[in-house]
């Protein structure tokens, strides 16, 4: 279950109530208070902050709960997790102070005119002398925003600046959220490759499908920098990590497995992908209508078109319900509490399940860890967070090191192979398939395993120092 911390500014008045009652009547409304700070104190009346530790969606109950108690005002309630994002999370540092005129002169006209010449005659001085080398874009439209579907830029900007803050805390990577206000393909396409010389990198972020497979394919073609729709290949990658270990934990071989992936978007079809590759041979792609068939007929999506032509693809149809009987894995990149207890008790036995839509996984966590063997989500409040938090850091910093044009496939299955492998034999159990993004291997295993194969492939334009 998902918790909150709430900041509760109380004022009491000791004649009609005492401290006790207060946390008494929290607890009862299932709070925890973790901190009393007492801002006045006097002898009729004081005033505290009480930090009370909530299960989501009950702060309300808690408040109710103050609320109805005599002798007590709430003066103010604070949501901590709304604090952190007041007035934005990230900010442009510059690397120097400008003290003087003759810094000013450096940083600035006239000295930057001679700077500016140099990248003129030489673009490629772009990587030296400006933020290009270290710089991504991460770009969203906001109209698959987690899983909380088309909730436009403005709404989605809270979701880049993480992801911004995750690629500089994680990887060293300085990175811009832009978020377009427009949904069109080729729109989105010109504006990208528009703001494209100052970046390094494009990180693609929460753009529906199909239009996203498109943008990205027509953004790689077109840029001589990498583009990487992270919700496709990052979660691709982070899935196949999580299953090579599972199955590991299992004892079951990735090429005998009948695997189920429901919700068959951004992200599910790049797991489709990438787990063809990985070697299964018994994929059930679904979406909302149900099984996508081999054979079957997907004329408005390219992308189904293609996963119909594969053989390892089954050619039996049916809603979610009626296909995931004997399933061995169930990876669930959809919306929340589409599948019950019933039907994963309907999996074989040993199951894996993989419940990944944001923030309300497909199946409540509590309820399936008592029924499956393997048991991850997208969260981070429960074991086995499978999330591509644990990729874009490392692949940028391993594509922007060695100067990579593209991110191509073997990049992709060698950053899966890095990730899985750092759990080791002896760590590795149900409830430890894959590393804790605070694992400080995880980045540096990833960036060496992606810069080798780029250099292996020849879409790197550098070989790093530590590589020569
Ligand atoms: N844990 C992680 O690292 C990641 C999790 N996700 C989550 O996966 C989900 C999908 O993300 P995207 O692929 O980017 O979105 P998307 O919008 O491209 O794709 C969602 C797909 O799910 C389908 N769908 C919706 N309801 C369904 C249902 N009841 N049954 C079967 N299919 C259904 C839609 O038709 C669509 O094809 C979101 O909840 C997102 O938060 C996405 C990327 C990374
Ligand atoms: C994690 C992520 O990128 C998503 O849920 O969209
Ligand atoms: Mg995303």
């Amino acid at each position: 279950m998902a918790y909150n911390s709430i900041i509760v500014r109380l004022e009491m008045n000791h004649e009609r109530i005492n401290f006790g009652n207060v946390a008494s009547a929290v607890s009862k409304a299932g709070g925890d208070i973790t901190s009393i700070d007492v801002i006045r104190s006097g002898q009729l009346n004081s005033v505290r902050d009480i930090t009370i530790h909530v299960a989501d969606q009950k702060d309300t109950e808690v408040i109710d709960a103050l609320k109805q108690l005599p002798g007590i005002v709430v003066v103010n309630v604070s949501d901590q997790t709304f604090l952190a994002h007041l007035g934005g999370k990230i900010e442009v540092t510059p690397k120097m102070p400008i003290k003087n005129r003759d810094d000013l002169s450096k940083v600035y006209t006239p000295g930057v005119a001679r700077v500016s010449n140099a990248i003129h005659e030489n673009r490629e001085k772009a990587y030296s002398l400006t933020i290009k080398r270290n710089t991504v874009a991460v770009v969203t439209d906001g109209t698959a925003v987690l899983g909380l579907g088309d909730i436009g830029p403005e709404a989605a900007a809270p979701v880049m600046e993480g992801k911004a803050m995750l690629f500089k805390q994680l990887a060293g990577v300085d990175a811009f959220p832009i978020c377009l206000n427009t949904k069109d393909t080729e729109e989105i396409i010109r504006t990208i490759k528009n703001i494209s010389p100052i970046f390094g990198g494009i990180n693609l972020e929460d753009i529906s499908s199909p239009r996203c497979f498109e943008i990205e394919t027509r953004l790689a073609q077109e840029l001589d920098i990498p583009v990487f729709h992270d919700d496709q290949h990052g979660t691709a990658i982070v899935v196949v990590a999580g299953l090579l270990n599972a199955l590991k934990v299992v004892g079951k071989r990735i090429e005998h497995v009948r695997v189920v992936v429901n919700g068959i978007g951004a992200a599910g079809v790049s797991i489709c992908k990438m787990l063809l590759a990985a070697g299964v041979t018994r994929l059930v792609p679904v979406d909302r209508e149900g099984a996508i068939v081999r054979g079957g007929g997907y004329d408005h999506h390219p992308m189904w078109a293609w996963l119909a032509q594969q053989p390892q693809v089954e050619d039996k149809a049916g809603t979610l319900q009626e296909v995931i009987g004997g399933a061995d894995v169930f990876i669930g990149v959809s919306r929340g509490n589409v599948l019950s207890a019933a039907d994963v008790e309907q999996m074989a036995s040993d199951r894996i399940v993989f419940a990944m839509a944001n923030p309300t996984p497909e199946i409540d966590p509590e309820e399936a860890m008592k029924i499956v063997r393997v048991f991850a989500t997208g969260r981070s409040d429960y074991p086995n967070q499978i999330n591509n938090v644990l990729v874009f850091p490392g692949v940028f910093r391993g594509a922007l090191d060695c100067r990579a044009r593209s991110i191509n496939e073997p990049m992709k299955l060698a950053a899966a192979r890095a990730i899985a492998a750092v759990v080791t034999a002896e760590e590795r159990n149900e409830q430890y398939i894959i590393p804790s993004i605070f694992n400080e291997q995880v980045v540096a295993k990833v960036r060496r395993a992606v810069v080798e194969a780029a250099i292996l492939t020849g879409v790197a334009r550098r070989i790093p120092p530590d590589f020569r």
